[in-house]
C-alpha cells in the first residue's frame, strides 16, 4: 500500500489550490442571467425553492440518487426553457431532476444518465415509452436527423402549440429576471408566426473535426486501409444532442433550398480533400440574391476560411436599377468575406458573410411593420403627443431597422460595433435611395449615439435597441434614462437579458417626475422547430413616479 501510494505524483500546494480553486468555480451558483442559470431557475421551479434551499444549505445539492449510465423511467413533468423535458426522479429517490431531450409533458420515457449536476442529472432519451398524443405526433418531422441533431427540439409539435410554448418562455423570463412586480406586466401577446415554417433558416454553419491522430498516423505510414468515400469517423453537420461532437447532416429541412442544394457539393470537396485538414472547421452557407457582376463577386471561393479572398464588394447607386433582375436569382455563398444580399419588402440589404443578418427573411416585413405599428400606435393614446419624427437604431448591424423604418422619420441615426457592418449600413442607405442628409450610420459603442444625437428632440424621438444575446448595459441604460426618449422598443434574441434590461429601464425617474411603462410584449418566431424565441417589448415614457422594486 505504502509503494503503491508513494508512486502517486505528488501535488504541489499550488497545484491543489488550483484545483480548490476550480471545483468551487464549477459548483459556484450559475453566472446571474446566463444559460445555465435560465435552466437552474426552472430546476428550482419544479422543486420548489424551499427544497432547494434547505439542500443547499445541507450541501447535498451534489448527491445524485443516479449512477452514471443508469437507466430510469421517468414521467415528463414540464419543458425547460430551451426545450429539453424535466422530470422528478421517481420516489423513493430524493427529489432530484433529470433533464432529457426530445420529451413531452405526460409523457412516461425511458432515459439514460450520462452526467450528474446540481439538483439534476442530464439524460439521453432511449424510449418513449407513453407518449402524449396530445401533444406528439411524429408524421409533422421532416427531418430524419430530428431526435439526435442539437439543432431542432420541436418537430413533432404542431405550430401552434410551438408559439404557445414560446410566449410561456416569455412568461417565465420575466418572473424570474424583470426584477420588478410582475403584476405591472401587460399581457403578453400571442407569438407572431413566421410565414414560413422549414425551408427557412437562410444560413447554416455545419462543421467538422480533421482526421483523428491515430488516423492520421495511420494514413502517413501507410497502414490505413484507403477505402473510396466518406471514412467512417469523419461527420460532417451540426452537434448531436448533449455533446459537442457533430454527427452527419446531408440535408437540412429548416435551412432553405439554395442552401440544401449547395451541401452535397460541398461535402464531396471535403471528404475528398479531408486529409489536408490539420484542424475542424466550421463551414458557412448563405442564401444570397445575385449580385450582378458589375457590383462585386458575389459567391467567393468554395469553403475554407482561411483562403477567403478580397475585401468586400463595392455597390454603386444606380446599380438599384438592376436590382428587380436579380431578385429572382438565390446563389449560396460560402466565403465569409463575400458580400450577401437580401431582399426585405422593398429594399435590399447587402452585408459580409461573416456578419450577423437576421437568419429568416420570411418574418423580416412582419417584423419591421410590427416595429412601425407599434411605435406609431401607441402615440395615438394622447391628442397632445407630438409627432414622433427621430429614430435611433442602436445595435443596428448592417442598418436593418433604420433602413426598413427610414421613410416614417425626418432623421435616422444608427449605431453599431462593428466599422465593417457600418461600411454596409451607410451603403444599404445608397443602394434603397436615403439621402444621408436623412440617415447617417457610426461605428462605436452604443453608449455613445447619445451625444452624437444630442440635437434630436426626445419627445419626438424613438429607440431601438436589438443588442446581443448579452443584453444591453447599464451605460447604454444611464444615457438612454438621461435623454428620455419618447418610446422605446427593445428587440431581444434572449428574452432573460431582455426582461432584466427592460426592469432596469422601467425602475428609474426619467426627468422630473416621469418614467417607461411597457406598453406592448410579445415574441416573434425567427426559429420555427426550435425552442428559441425573439422579444419585442415596447415602451413608452408616461408621467408619473416608477414602479417600486
Ligand atoms: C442582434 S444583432 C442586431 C443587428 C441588427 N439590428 C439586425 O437586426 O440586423 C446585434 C448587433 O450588435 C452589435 N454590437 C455588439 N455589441 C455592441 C455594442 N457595445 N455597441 C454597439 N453595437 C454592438 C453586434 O455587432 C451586432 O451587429
Amino acid at each position: 500500500m505504502e509503494e503503491a501510494h508513494s508512486e502517486q505524483p505528488r501535488k504541489s500546494v499550488k497545484q491543489r489550490r488550483k484545483e480548490q480553486r476550480k471545483l468551487k468555480k464549477a459548483r459556484a451558483l450559475p453566472e446571474p442571467f446566463s444559460t445555465e442559470d435560465v435552466q437552474w431557475r426552472d430546476i428550482v421551479a419544479l422543486l420548489g425553492k424551499e427544497h432547494v434551499d434547505k439542500t443547499l444549505e445541507e450541501e447535498k445539492e451534489w448527491n445524485s440518487p443516479f449512477d452514471l449510465q443508469e437507466e430510469v423511467e421517468l414521467e415528463v413533468s414540464t419543458l425547460s426553457s430551451d426545450g429539453e423535458s424535466l422530470s422528478i426522479a421517481p420516489s423513493p429517490k430524493s427529489p432530484w431532476v433529470v433533464r432529457t431531450p426530445f420529451a413531452l409533458p405526460g409523457e412516461t420515457i425511458r432515459a439514460k444518465i450520462y452526467r450528474n449536476s446540481r439538483l439534476h442529472s442530464l439524460a439521453d432519451l432511449i424510449a418513449v415509452t407513453k407518449p402524449n398524443p396530445e401533444l406528439r405526433d411524429m408524421n409533422r418531422v421532416r427531418c430524419k436527423h430530428f431526435g439526435e441533431c442539437a439543432g431542432c427540439q420541436y418537430q413533432m409539435l404542431s405550430y401552434d402549440t410551438q408559439l404557445d410554448l414560446k410566449r410561456n418562455v416569455i412568461v417565465k423570463a420575466y418572473n424570474n429576471f424583470f426584477g420588478l412586480d410582475p403584476s405591472i406586466l401587460p399581457s403578453i401577446e400571442p407569438t407572431i408566426a413566421s410565414p414560413l415554417q422549414y425551408g427557412y433558416r437562410t444560413k447554416i454553419t455545419p462543421h467538422f473535426d480533421a482526421p483523428p491522430r491515430r488516423i492520421r498516423a495511420e494514413y502517413n505510414n501507410g497502414t490505413l486501409e484507403k477505402t473510396k468515400g466518406q471514412p467512417e469517423w469523419l461527420k460532417i453537420g451540426f452537434n448531436k444532442a448533449g455533446t459537442k461532437n457533430p454527427i452527419d447532416i446531408e440535408e437540412c429541412p429548416i435551412a432553405t433550398s439554395t442552401i440544401n442544394q449547395r451541401l452535397p457539393e460541398l461535402r464531396e470537396a471535403i471528404i475528398n480533400d479531408i486529409w489536408t485538414y490539420h484542424k475542424g472547421v466550421s463551414l458557412l452557407l448563405r442564401d444570397s440574391l445575385e449580385i450582378p457582376e458589375t457590383s462585386g463577386k458575389g459567391k467567393g471561393s468554395p469553403h475554407r476560411p482561411k483562403s477567403l479572398s478580397s475585401s468586400p464588394s463595392k455597390t454603386s447607386a444606380p446599380e438599384i436599377d438592376s436590382l428587380a433582375d436579380a431578385v429572382e436569382k438565390h446563389v449560396c455563398i460560402t466565403n465569409h468575406k463575400a458580400t450577401v444580399r437580401e431582399r426585405v419588402g422593398n429594399k435590399i440589404f447587402d452585408y459580409p458573410g461573416h456578419a450577423f443578418f437576421q437568419n429568416n427573411n420570411s418574418v423580416l416585413v412582419p417584423l419591421t411593420d410590427y416595429v412601425r405599428d407599434a411605435v406609431f400606435s401607441s402615440g395615438k393614446t394622447s391628442p397632445t403627443s407630438e409627432k414622433l419624427t427621430h429614430l435611433v437604431d442602436a445595435y443596428c448591424g448592417s442598418g436593418l431597422f433604420a433602413i426598413m423604418l427610414a421613410e416614417h422619420f425626418q432623421e435616422v441615426s444608427g449605431i453599431e460595433l462593428s466599422p465593417d457592418a457600418i461600411k454596409f449600413a451607410t451603403k444599404n442607405a445608397q443602394l434603397n435611395g436615403i439621402p444621408t442628409s436623412k440617415i447617417q450610420f457610426r461605428s462605436g459603442d452604443a453608449a455613445n449615439i447619445f451625444q452624437t444625437v444630442s440635437h434630436y428632440p426626445p419627445n419626438r424621438t424613438v429607440v431601438v435597441i436589438d443588442p446581443p444575446r448579452k443584453g444591453t448595459d447599464e451605460r447604454f441604460i444611464k444615457q438612454l434614462i438621461k435623454v428620455g426618449p419618447k418610446v422605446v422598443v427593445y428587440v431581444s434574441c434572449n428574452v432573460h437579458t431582455q426582461a432584466r434590461d427592460v426592469g432596469m429601464i422601467m425602475k428609474e425617474v426619467v426627468g422630473i417626475d416621469q418614467h417607461y411603462a411597457l406598453t406592448s410584449l410579445r415574441g416573434f418566431d425567427l426559429f420555427p422547430q426550435t425552442a428559441h424565441v425573439e422579444s419585442v417589448a415596447v415602451l413608452r415614457l408616461k408621467d408619473g413616479p416608477p414602479p417600486s422594486s
